[in-house]
């Protein structure tokens, strides 16, 4: 006999942490006050992932299955029902129903941001605010599915922003991005500067190497100055400059 689920059952969400307000320390949204819903469960094993507490499986009961209400509840709590931006991230927050969230946050004015490698579409995308598309480089050790990340923009159509943001560890990164931009002409980049001292999994707060860090991103503007690459954006990780690897800020 199969397990017997009421089929009026709200899907239930897998989610590691939910944190802030604090600010967004990524991307285009950086700077702006944000409540992070972290999903658990990932499709991939990027090498230098800096949140495998909310990727591998050996945590997964750490994470707590959670109605819409529940999450949704959370969120209004944490930011005193005063609307803002809610960044869904993860693990791949593609993987898990966000759908229900995204229409109850925005009925109440508040806007959402989603963080993925691209690998999975959803139609719900097209709900969102920003659109945040992070394919992942070769120093990850990761496959570009590029007709997955088409199927994301294409899932997305005329709704949210959508952005490219390239983690760059290396050359070999660097030219990664270049090429990926250009497949994507319309759609503004982000290159940020790979942490190699993320922290592992079972560390709440390890230590982290700001000035291996600095170096990094002196490198990276220099390559994108030399190369005139003027639309792009390097940012590092505001939040890793301010915090380290502190889990929950
Ligand atoms: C932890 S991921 C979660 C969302 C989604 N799985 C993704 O990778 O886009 C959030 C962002 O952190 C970036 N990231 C992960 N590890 C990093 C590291 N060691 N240094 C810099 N950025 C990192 C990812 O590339 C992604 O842009
Ligand atoms: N402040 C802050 N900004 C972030 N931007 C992306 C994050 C992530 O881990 O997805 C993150 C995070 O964990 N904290
Ligand atoms: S895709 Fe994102 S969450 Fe998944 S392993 Fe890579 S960086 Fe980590
Ligand atoms: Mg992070």
């Amino acid at each position: 006999m199969g397990r017997i689920s009421p089929v009026s059952a709200a899907p239930t969400l897998r989610i590691a942490e939910i944190f802030g307000p604090t600010i967004q320390g990524e991307g285009v949204l950086i700077g702006e006050p944000t409540v992070f819903v972290r999903a658990g469960g990932c499709d991939y094993r990027c090498v230098w992932c800096d949140t495998l507490h909310a990727v591998e499986s050996r945590f997964r009961d750490e994470w707590a299955p959670l109605s819409t209400e529940a999450v949704w509840a959370e969120v209004v709590a944490l930011s005193g029902g005063r609307a803002l931006t809610v960044s869904l991230s993860g693990g791949n927050p593609a993987i898990q129903p966000f759908g229900p969230l995204i229409a109850r946050g925005r009925a109440e004015g508040y806007r959402f941001a989603l963080e993925t490698q691209g690998s999975l579409a959803r139609p719900w995308f097209a709900e969102l605010s920003t659109l945040v598309l992070s394919p992942k480089p070769p120093s990850s050790r990761m496959e570009t599915d590029w007709s997955a990340l088409d199927d994301c923009l294409k899932a997305a159509g005329a709704g949210p922003r959508v952005v490219l943001k390239f983690i760059v560890f290396d050359q070999a990164d660097y030219e990664y991005a270049r090429d990926a931009a250009a497949r994507y002409p319309r759609l503004p980049v982000y290159l940020q500067p790979g942490n190699h001292t993320p922290p592992p999994p079972e560390a709440e707060d390890a230590p982290i190497d700001i000035d291996g860090l600095m170096e990094r991103m002196r490198w990276l503007v220099d390559r994108v100055i030399e190369d005139r690459w003027f639309e792009a954006h390097v940012l590092p990780q505001l939040h890793v400059l301010i915090w380290g690897n502190r889990r929950g800020v």
